[in-house]
């Protein structure tokens, strides 16, 4: 019997930047409920194939794939549309707006449409955003606080509980603890962990790998610009993905994974 397609599935995806290969003939796969990592040294073309897959940019060459039907993403809110949400490093936040309302930022809830002057429903927008951050387990004890007030590490989590409520087939989250401390990065992790529980897949963009090893099933290796293997992470250790990402360790002296999108 052929195996369901995959959520996700990228075949030759490429972008060069005039003389630059950021990224060549990527090939990468998702399951249904799977959460896989992104991993790779700094300029190896991890945030290259998240913006081409977001809508971010446009690739030179490859395909994309949602539920085995190509899709080609012009703008980040084509992606959206599509149910793949994004928490990138800026988090695409007002500071001066209350949890909702950034929660709701760009889809506010309406009472009936009048175009720019359609009413918003602030009572409606509270009720589900409360129900968006309990749904991911987020605790911010005043809904009414403004973001600016919040420690990076609660916005973080105010950013995933939105991705994860609007979003139907992908979250992407890159690198979302980059900036925070430990006990911050302990809750936020959690929260991830318990993402789990939706069946939406998920990928991170990680440079932690005690962390990409406590919260993913597979992990991706990218270097100079190419996906250069990818393990199970029960099949793997961080030694064997140091390795990788620096060179000291040929991909193909490793059995080859059992998952290979081309
Ligand atoms: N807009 C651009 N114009 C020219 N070169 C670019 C552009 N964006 C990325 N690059 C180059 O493409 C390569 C891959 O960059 P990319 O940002 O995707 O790497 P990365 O793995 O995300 O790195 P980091 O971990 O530092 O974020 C690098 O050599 C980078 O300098």
């Amino acid at each position: 019997m052929k195996p369901p397609p995959s959520v996700l599935r990228i075949t030759g995806l490429t972008k060069h930047y005039g003389g630059v290969k950021a990224l060549t003939e990527a090939c990468f796969s998702l399951a249904a409920g799977e959460h896989a990592a992104i991993v790779g040294d700094n300029g190896a073309g991890k945030s290259t194939f998240v913006r081409l897959i977001t809508g971010t940019e446009r690739p030179n060459a490859g395909r994309v794939e949602i539920d085995g039907r190509e899709v080609n993403f012009h703008s980040p809110l084509d992606a959206r549309q599509q149910g793949i949400e994004t928490v990138f490093q800026t988090l695409a936040i007002a500071e001066d707006l209350d949890v909702a309302s950034n929660i709701f930022l760009g889809r506010e809830l309406t009472y009936f449409n009048l175009g720019p002057l359609s009413p918003l429903n602030h009572k409606a927008m509270k009720s589900q955003a409360a129900q968006m951050l309990e749904a991911t387990g987020v605790k911010i004890p005043d809904m009414s606080e403004k973001l600016r007030g919040m420690s990076g590490g609660q916005r973080q989590c105010v950013a995933i509980a939105r991705a994860a409520g609007f979003a139907r087939k992908l979250i992407i989250l890159d690198e979302p603890t980059a900036a925070l401390g430990v006990q911050e990065t302990a809750k936020v992790e959690e929260i991830i962990k318990g993402l789990k529980r939706s069946g939406i897949p998920l990928i991170i963009i990680s440079h932690n790998l005690r962390q990409v090893f406590d919260l993913v099933d597979r992990i991706w290796v990218f270097r100079q610009g190419r996906i250069i293997a990818n393990r199970a992470t029960g099949q793997t250790n961080p030694e064997q993905i140091v390795g990788l990402i620096t060179g000291a360790i040929d991909p193909a002296s490793l059995p080859q994974a059992e998952e290979q999108p081309c």
